[in-house]
């Protein structure tokens, strides 16, 4: 890019002579711009941490020299001003003028390296994704002798350095001057130069302002002294209405000295998805690094938007992610806990806040519990589960019943949770996210606990069975109903049970509905397939539809004697039955449906058609 470049290029070149390579800096400010920062936005981050960290080095020396930031924008242009440690010629050439060079990680600078943001000797590109030209007048605090230098740029890849008389720039620091390329100049207004700066800038260690305009506000507001507990609590609360927007069910404070962190974790109002993930935002020493860091907090987390700042997580290169090593890990297993031992301390000392937050988050907090014994333990009497007996805790429901029957499914749990309960069985309906595993988990967090899945075998096995010399009686009409129901892969069983105003069960197991979705497949498929799944054919249970003898209308159809009719009221109660199930209908059973509801039609009309 500079005239050496260019020349060591046209070189005359032997086939093995050593070529230099080329930067085309508008297709790297273009890569960077659509492929590394997410906005332009970021060329005002750059552009405060390349000041920030001046000073920062220039303090190590002298660490009274004065810490100053100045902004200011007008009619298209920029101006950043700084006390930093400046540059010499020999720099800009050496450093602003050398793509990939950065003053802040040579070797021997192994310690100050940590108090630096920037590392990868690219960020002052990101000037270009809004500024056509960018000019740095700057003298050197460290070679006090040396003349101030200017260097100019443009995006074209060339740029100009030369000396400027003394009285240019009588103190060391540097300052930045941009002017806004074409369609970018809305990023330079005043206004919002000011909003980025705030944004970015709030917590930075140094008074920066953007002209009169502090943009700097320390303490941060979770280090602030207020006069008490209560008063912090509001002030946190509009701090987190103003970053986020929405006002926080509770705050937890964020502390792990080890990482140099300090922050809070608001806890979300409303409920939101496991799999949404909450972005946070981090500062690096003090800098806004990110709002959309993700991997900060351990997945089960999902209920909390943090704001931290750090000195020890290191940034990706567009500095918009957290780099993923193990400090992060170890960090992000520190703030886990500390979220944890907020939960804990809920539970032993503020049950009612601890309600409020599970009548929101307690999937967060179950998700936790499943691979987390203590949580689980500590959460037993609070975490809320569907049971036959009405909502309640596992510690409940497992004090009332011997045995812990659950279902793996919410279709199952419909199925069979009315009956059971009927019987004096009580069932939780573990087909609720994460549920069956934590019922599952039970007896290791409470020995002696008996926990058993109640599937369609278990409940059929409850009821109670009908006497045999009625049920050889009502062969006949038994016989004519398996018949009907036979192509559905349905069996017929005729028991005696509570409530009576049920009239049938339809019952089936998941192997029941897999050998039914097979069958169904098999039935569709074109020979070679259907050779397949017929060899898959295995001996799994059928459903079954357990006809109750106790119940009126069952009585007055097994008394009838027309097979038609039979059939016709055997079909109605199987579809019945599915229908309370709540079970999707196939298209097989919609038929069914269709045809057993027009024939009882036409079988209620029937006697009136023959009189007309
Ligand atoms: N305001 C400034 N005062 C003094 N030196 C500066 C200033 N801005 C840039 N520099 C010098 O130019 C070098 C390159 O800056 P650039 O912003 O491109 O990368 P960086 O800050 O080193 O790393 P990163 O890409 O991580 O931001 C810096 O390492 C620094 O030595």
């Amino acid at each position: 890019m500079d005239s050496q470049t260019s020349q060591a290029s046209q070189a005359p070149r032997s086939p093995r002579s050593p070529h230099t390579f080329q930067v085309d800096l508008r297709g790297l400010v273009d890569l960077l711009s659509h492929h590394l920062y997410s906005s332009p936005k970021v060329y005002l981050r750059e552009l405060l941490q390349n000041a920030v960290d001046a000073i920062t080095a220039r303090r190590t020396a002298e660490p009274d020299a004065p810490a100053r930031v100045r902004l200011s924008a007008q009619g298209g242009t920029l101006r950043v001003e700084d006390t930093g440690v400046g540059l010499t010629e020999a720099d800009v050439h050496d450093l602003l003028a050398t793509i990939g060079r950065s003053s802040k990680r040579a070797e021997g600078l192994q310690e100050a390296r940590s108090d630096f943001l920037g590392q990868f000797g690219i960020g002052l590109l990101a000037c270009f994704v809004v500024a056509e030209r960018i000019r740095v007048v700057s003298r050197s605090a460290r070679t006090p002798g040396a003349a101030p230098v200017e260097w100019t740029a443009s995006d074209d890849g060339s740029y100009t350095v030369r000396t400027l008389p003394d009285a240019e720039r009588p103190e060391p620091g540097t300052t930045v001057h941009l002017v806004a390329r074409a369609g970018a100049a809305e990023w330079l207004t005043p206004e919002r130069v000011e909003a980025l700066a705030r944004d970015f800038g709030s917590l930075l260690p140094y008074d920066v302002r953007v002209g009169d305009e502090p943009v700097t506000d320390l303490p941060a507001p979770w280090d602030r002294p207020y006069p008490g507990p209560a008063a912090r609590r509001v002030a946190l609360a509009r701090h987190c209405h103003d970053l986020f927007g929405f006002t926080p069910l509770d705050t937890i404070d964020l502390s792990v000295p080890l990482a140099g962190i300090r922050g809070v974790a608001y806890v979300l109002p409303s409920a939101v998805s496991p799999a949404q993930r909450a972005g946070h935002r981090v500062h690096l020493k003090g800098m806004l690094l990110t709002e959309r860091a993700e991997q900060l907090l351990p997945d089960w987390a999902f209920f909390v938007r943090c704001v931290l700042d750090t000195d020890s997580l290191r940034p990706t290169a567009s500095r918009e992610a957290l780099y993923e090593d193990e400090t992060l890990a170890a960090v992000r297993e520190a703030l886990g806990e500390r979220i944890r031992a907020w939960l804990t301390g809920l539970a032993a000392g503020d049950p009612e806040r601890l309600a409020a937050f599970l009548a929101v988050h307690h999937l967060g907090v179950k998700s936790l519990a499943r691979h987390d014994r203590e949580m689980l333990r500590t959460m037993l009497p609070w975490l809320p589960f569907e049971t036959t007996d009405g909502r309640l805790s596992l510690e409940e429901f497992a004090q009332r019943h011997p045995v812990v029957h659950f279902t793996r499914t919410v279709e199952e749990y419909r199925q069979v949770a009315p009956i059971a309960s009927a019987q004096g069985i009580g069932v939780i309906n573990g087909g609720y996210t994460y549920d069956s595993e934590l019922v599952a988990a039970l007896p290791s967090v409470r020995p002696g606990t008996v926990v058993a899945e109640l599937d369609a075998e278990t409940v059929t096995a409850h009821l109670d069975a009908v006497d045999p010399a009625e049920e050889l009686a009502l062969s006949g009409f038994l016989a004519a109903a398996r018949a009907r129901l036979d192509p559905l892969g349905c069996d017929v069983v005729l028991r005696a049970f509570h409530p009576l105003s049920v009239p049938a069960l339809h019952l089936d197991d998941r192997d029941a509905r897999h050998e039914q979705a097979r069958a169904d497949a098999e039935a569709q498929a074109d020979d070679l397939w259907a050779g397949i799944l017929g060899s898959l054919r295995g001996s799994a249970p059928r459903a079954r539809l357990v006809l109750n003898h106790l119940n009126p209308l069952v009585r007055r159809i097994s008394s009838l004697h027309d097979p038609e009719l039979i059939g016709t009221a055997t079909e109605s109660l199987y579809g019945q039955a599915l229908l309370m199930a709540q079970r999707p209908l196939r298209p097989a059973d919609s038929a069914l449906l269709n045809r057993a509801f027009i024939g009882l039609l036409e079988w209620a009309t029937h006697s009136e058609d023959g009189q007309a």
